[in-house]
């Protein structure tokens, strides 16, 4: 694939430099830069934190497909703030985290400049990342900005990430209040002093799915979503939807979740729906996790299954560290999935709740066989299967126990994978029951011990048979680490606790983001919009799905959501289906489209006919798109044309205007029929010739302009370094989306580039 071997030929270079872990990553410098047109200014250069060498990019083992490699290179190429969504398991998170990893690597040097939040503690310890009103010292509730500059202003660290921060991650958007959305892009344009950037310059990159959890609102009140906010108009440049679904892999199913998810269940869907009530029966003795809208049926739930096992139990308590405040470290704690009390009996059901590889994941469900030391099974873990064998059929020094990972010393330090175990199906091969002596010496078994030996080696770890792809593994797993840091990475918070947790039970909220393979469903007391929708698409399939006290009635999506969503997919080509259509592609895609009344439409002819003069060219490309192609009869869509200018040299005196001026006028409202139009295309020209002499970088400065059935607003001028020997002008226009939420999107159709000499197609 083309994308790929640009990428892959990145890599090639990468290897004679230091890695710089960014955007330039790869890129040697050449002694003279060759002319960029607009194809070559998109050309993706930035460096996925794990490229491979066929060019693909692989996150937790998996490999990012190409829309999702798509919108990492939007963030992390293009710099573009980004709101990426799509359905329940579609990968949002994943991506997160690749473009969380890849962002770290590029900015190394400064992470200052990274910050990473979520609506919700839980999401927010998922990403290793903090709340947002933590994050910008936010009071809930609170939408004072004079009030709450004064005090963020009193809180050194707030104030300088709100002054330093250059990407903003902001994950399970679906919960933020439009409110407080418009509240933070406020501050930032406030304590940023750049009143003339949205979210004071600040590159966004929000994800989450609206048709997921809303915002928590007092009693009834209604939700205000962020996309309802003033700021999202502005401030969202890219809305991608993902459409590929990873979770589930049948159609039908994904195609029901997808009714579910939109509010409208058909008589036949609600047949089906109906029918997953059954019992689930499976012969390994592992047990569907149930899911409650409610906390307190869960506590019920996982109590009196782990009361009801026989055996005592074996209590893990957290070992806590970090350098908040008691207060806000233990708040910190609280949010982390690791439990400060951990209470495990011989065949609880569990949860791993932290990735080991690509098949003990975050969601692997086993059962516990047993508790055993470290060295025991070590000593009975399966050899990896490179391993050689010596010529007497010993192993080799090379073959060595699986773990999922050693220290620098390569000592064991963590899980210990494919523990093999004897004929009863649970006791490690090379356990060897205690002799009498030990036995009297019970303490020589404990963490506690006196002596020599390691507490880590004598301490008894959960041995967990999960249910993977491939069959079974059983794994020693050992304690592991929970983080939460500020952007600085200095340590706030830190749990080390076994990454498990029983999984009988769980709330639905908490269940956001899982997906379970064996899964047992209580609708009865659903009390939230997309609560249900939530809880059905955390299964992989609909064998492994029961659903009780199911109604029609409770699976309820927001009006509000499914009409912004209807307009965000309104113009996508290919169908709406879930799993289907991919709105990543402008509605009009590849040029094509736009050319569609050819010849007068055709835009090197426009070129062509207008000559290089912007003012005539910004003309012709808004009467061009006055009638733009896939226009919904009857409905006033908002219409974009997006002028990218690479270099104006010669300034025409037309243009000669003070910057101040033109920026002025890009600032006046935007959609506002009182905008004097009598000259857009000389008020366009200003603008353009004023940014693209004083800057640099994809700004965005809107300017509107009546059209007979549809809005225009501008433009996107760029000045790129041509040197002063190229008296040229490069333009490249456009799409034309769009969207009544504002949202965007690029489809270049051609670069040209203007001479005085005249103009060809670059
Ligand atoms: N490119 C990919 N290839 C294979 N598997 C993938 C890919 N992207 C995501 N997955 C897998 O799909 C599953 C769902 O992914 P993820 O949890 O990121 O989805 P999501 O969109 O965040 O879902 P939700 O909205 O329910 O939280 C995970 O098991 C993840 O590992």
């Amino acid at each position: 694939m083309a994308k790929n071997q640009t990428v892959a030929g990145t890599l090639s270079t990468t290897k004679k430099r230091k890695s710089t872990g960014g955007i330039d990553e790869g890129k040697t410098k050449p002694a003279k830069q060759p002319r960029r047109t607009l194809d070559t200014f998109f050309t993706p250069q930035a460096t996925a934190s794990n490229l491979q060498l066929d060019g693909t990019i692989v996150q937790e083992n998996v490999t990012l497909n190409e829309e999702q490699v798509k919108v990492l290179r939007m963030v992390v190429d293009e710099e573009k703030s980004v709101f990426f969504t799509g359905a329940a398991g579609t990968g949002k998170s994943l991506l997160l985290r690749a473009i969380i990893s890849t962002l770290r690597r590029k900015y190394s040097k400064k992470p200052e400049l990274i910050s990473i939040t979520a609506s919700t503690g839980m999401a927010a310890s998922n990403i290793g990342g903090t709340t947002i009103h933590a994050w910008g010292a936010i009071t809930p509730g609170m939408h004072n900005i004079d009030k709450l500059i004064s005090y963020i202003k009193t809180c050194k660290p707030a104030h300088q990430r709100w002054k330093t921060t250059k990407v903003l991650v902001i994950d399970e958007v679906s919960m933020v209040d439009g409110h407080l959305f418009d509240t933070l892009a406020k501050l930032a344009v406030e304590l940023r002093k750049k009143t003339d950037l949205p979210f004071g310059g600040i590159q966004l990159v929000v994800t989450g799915d609206f048709f997921q959890l809303p915002p928590v609102t007092k009693g009834k009140t209604e939700p205000f979503f962020a996309f309802q906010s003033q700021a999202w108009k502005t401030c969202i440049q890219n809305v991608i939807s993902l459409k590929q679904v990873f979770r589930q892999s049948d159609n039908h199913f994904v195609d029901l979740l997808n009714q579910m998810r939109q509010g409208e269940i058909t008589p036949d869907a609600k047949k089906v729906f109906i029918s997953l009530s059954r019992p689930l029966t499976f012969n390994d003795g592992i047990l569907p996790t149930e899911l409650f809208p409610l906390r307190s049926e869960v506590d019920r739930a996982n109590a009196a299954r782990l009361t009801a096992l026989p055996g005592s139990s074996i209590k893990y308590e957290a070992r806590d560290s970090g350098a908040a405040p008691l207060e806000k470290r233990a708040k910190l704690l609280d949010n982390m999935v690791a439990q400060k009390l951990l209470e495990l009996k011989i065949d609880a059901q569990v949860m791993l709740v932290k990735n080991m590889d690509e098949t003990l994941v975050n969601g692997s469900v086993g059962k516990i066989l047993g508790f055993y030391t470290l060295p025991v099974c070590i000593a009975s873990a399966a050899p990896t299967p490179t391993a050689e064998m010596k010529k007497d059929g010993s192993p080799s020094s090379s073959s060595k126990p699986r773990s999922a990972s050693q220290d620098s010393a390569g000592k064991h330090n963590s899980t210990v994978r494919h523990v093999q175990v004897g004929p009863d199906g649970r006791t490690p091969i090379a356990y060897a029951p205690p002799t009498p002596e030990e036995k009297e010496n019970k303490d020589a078994k404990t963490p506690q011990a006196k002596g020599k030996a390691k507490a880590k080696d004598v301490e008894l770890y959960p041995l967990v048979e999960f249910r993977t792809p491939q069959g079974k593994e059983v794994a020693l797993i050992v304690r592991d680490e929970f983080r939460s840091e500020d952007n600085e990475g200095k340590l706030l918070a830190r749990r080390v606790q076994i990454p498990l947790v029983l999984a009988w039970a769980m709330s639905i909220h908490k269940s956001q983001g899982q997906t379970i393979q064996r899964v047992k469903i209580d609708l009865g007391r659903v009390f939230e919009k997309g609560q249900s929708y939530v809880a059905l698409s955390r299964a992989a399939s609909m064998d492994g799905l029961q659903v009780l006290r199911f109604e029609a009635r409770k699976v309820m999506a927001h009006p509000k959501v499914i009409e912004w969503s209807r307009n965000l997919e309104q113009l996508a080509s290919s169908g709406a289906g879930h799993g289907r259509a991919d709105t990543t592609q402008p509605a009009w895609t590849g040029g094509a489209p736009l050319t569609h009344n050819a010849p007068q439409h055709d835009p090197q002819n426009i070129w062509r006919r207008v000559g290089p003069r912007a003012a005539d060219l910004v003309n012709a490309i808004v009467g061009h798109v006055t009638s733009p192609p896939g226009l919904i009869n009857g409905s006033t869509p908002e219409v974009t044309v997006t002028l990218i200018c690479l270099g104006l040299h010669k300034t025409p005196a037309a243009f000669d205007v003070p910057d101040s001026e033109a920026v002025s006028q890009a600032r006046r409202p935007r959609n506002t029929h009182d905008i004097d139009c009598a000259s857009p295309a000389l008020r366009l020209s200003r603008l353009f010739c004023a940014r693209s002499l004083s800057a640099r970088g994809l700004v965005e400065y809107p300017i509107s302009r009546s059209l007979p059935s549809s809005w225009s607003h501008i433009c996107c001028p760029i000045q790129y370094g041509l040197s002063d020997a190229d008296v040229r002008v490069t333009a490249s226009c456009f799409v034309v989306s769009l969207r009544h939420d504002f949202s965007w999107q690029f489809a270049p159709f051609g670069t040209y580039v203007g001479a005085e000499s005249g103009l060809s197609k670059a």
